[in-house]
């Protein structure tokens, strides 16, 4: 497909996407409707829908419009691309520039528009990372591929000869002992040999600094209350000989453990709601969150939070605390983790919890900006 065609795919796409459509679905379903286009094709279209998503305001601003067409228009603009070299109406391109597209300069928009942003969310932001703005702005941009180094298994430079035989390159990441950062070939990991072996996971370099400040201690029995798909829990029995017992609300977002469980060497039980086996001495909550310092991966969640769902979350967060607490044995520990950056659903939860019973925190809480370690991150260690 040439450059145009390309675009016009993705306004088609992002159409669908702004009239309600999840963003994984309406990819999915353009790429089934439309066999021509190549494995090339279907990715830059990709990079092309999730750029719009990331920068959805900014781009309406500079293209005028927030259409799928508006969105395109303005990420031209926003690249510094001519966008009529492209909406130049010729066969599979998309139809020449109306006046009514002249759209406005970014340097005269709101901050939130700058900054891509709903203006609800602007005090949570301010509330939260250092340098707010620049976390807000990081997000913009597209995410790295990072993937965790099993140590069970093999240690980095093991790990990138093994990649290497994929043609995968990868470089070290400063300050995270455990995490590689793709450099070529990104979509070839889950195929390689190094992937299927259960050398390396695909894991952001924020989870696996919040795991590596566990204090897990071989022995130790461990509770992973909110599991999901076990990207934690594959960390934790990675890092110490720990007994790991898994288990989420729901059942079926657990799927994928045994079978990442199995490639990378290491045992996790899995246990059904309501079912978990007596105390331990730890507790990790990865509690469901806003995501607020992931959203360069997951750019629609940032525009579909609202402030009634984040009220709703950080209702949740203080009931997992409570539950949490209860399966923590005597001399036991509990660590409550978001991948948010808003204080309301990371120190105020643990703030209110500390305050709610005899607990302490001995240690000050970890805290990980997006404009530092491309996604935000909270972790505290709490003695109940
Ligand atoms: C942040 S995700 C977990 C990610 C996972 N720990 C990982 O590292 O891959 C939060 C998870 O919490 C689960 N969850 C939500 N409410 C819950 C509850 N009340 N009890 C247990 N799990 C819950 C969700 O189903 C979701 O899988």
């Amino acid at each position: 497909m040439v450059p145009a065609a390309r675009v016009a795919a993705a306004i088609e796409i992002l159409d669908s996407i702004l009239a309600g459509q999840a963003a994984e679905p309406a990819l999915t379903g353009w790429a089934r409707a439309n066999r021509y286009a190549g494995s090339k094709d279907r990715a830059a279209i990709r990079d092309h829908v999730f750029d719009a998503l990331r920068c959805r305001r900014s781009y309406a601003w500079l293209g005028g419009a927030e259409t799928g067409r508006g969105l395109m228009v303005g990420a031209c603009r926003d690249r510094g691309i001519d966008p009529a070299t492209l909406f130049d109406g010729s066969r599979f391109a998309p139809a020449p520039l109306t006046p009514d597209e002249a759209g406005q300069p970014l340097d005269a928009a709101p901050r939130g528009v700058r900054l891509d942003m709903p203006d609800w969310q602007l005090p949570h932001w301010d509330d939260g990372p250092a340098d707010p703005d620049a976390a807000m702005a990081c997000l913009r941009h597209r995410a790295g591929v990072f993937l965790r180094v099993n140590a069970r298994m093999g240690d980095l430079a093991q790990a990138q000869a093994v990649l290497l035989e994929d043609e995968i390159e990868t470089a070290p990441v400063t300050g995270v002992p455990s995490a590689l950062e793709v450099v070529t070939n990104p979509r070839r990991v889950a195929s390689s040999r190094a992937y299927t072996e259960g050398l390396v996971e695909l894991q952001d370099p924020a989870s696996q600094i919040a795991v590596s400040r566990l204090d897990l201690r071989d022995g130790m029995r461990v509770l992973d209350l909110c599991a999901g798909g076990g990207g934690k829990a594959l960390a934790m029995a990675a890092q110490a000989d720990v007994q790991v017992v898994a288990h989420d609300i729901d059942p079926a977002r657990m799927a994928d453990i045994a079978p990442r469980a199995a490639r990378a060497g290491v045992r996790i039980d899995t246990v059904a709601p309501g079912e978990i086996p007596g105390r331990f001495d730890l507790v990790l909550i990865d509690a469901p969150c806003s995501g607020s310092g992931t959203w360069r991966r997951a750019p629609q969640a940032k525009w579909a939070l609202t402030p009634a769902r984040l009220a709703e979350l950080t209702a949740i967060q203080s009931r997992l605390l409570e539950q949490g607490a209860e399966h923590v044995a005597a001399g036991g520990a509990l660590a409550y983790a978001t991948c948010s950056v808003f204080r309301c659903e990371n120190e105020a939860r643990t703030d209110a919890f500390l305050a709610s019973r005899s607990a302490a925190m001995p240690d000050p809480p970890t805290r990980l900006d997006p404009a530092v370690r491309q996604d935000g991150f909270y972790l505290a260690g709490m003695i109940v």
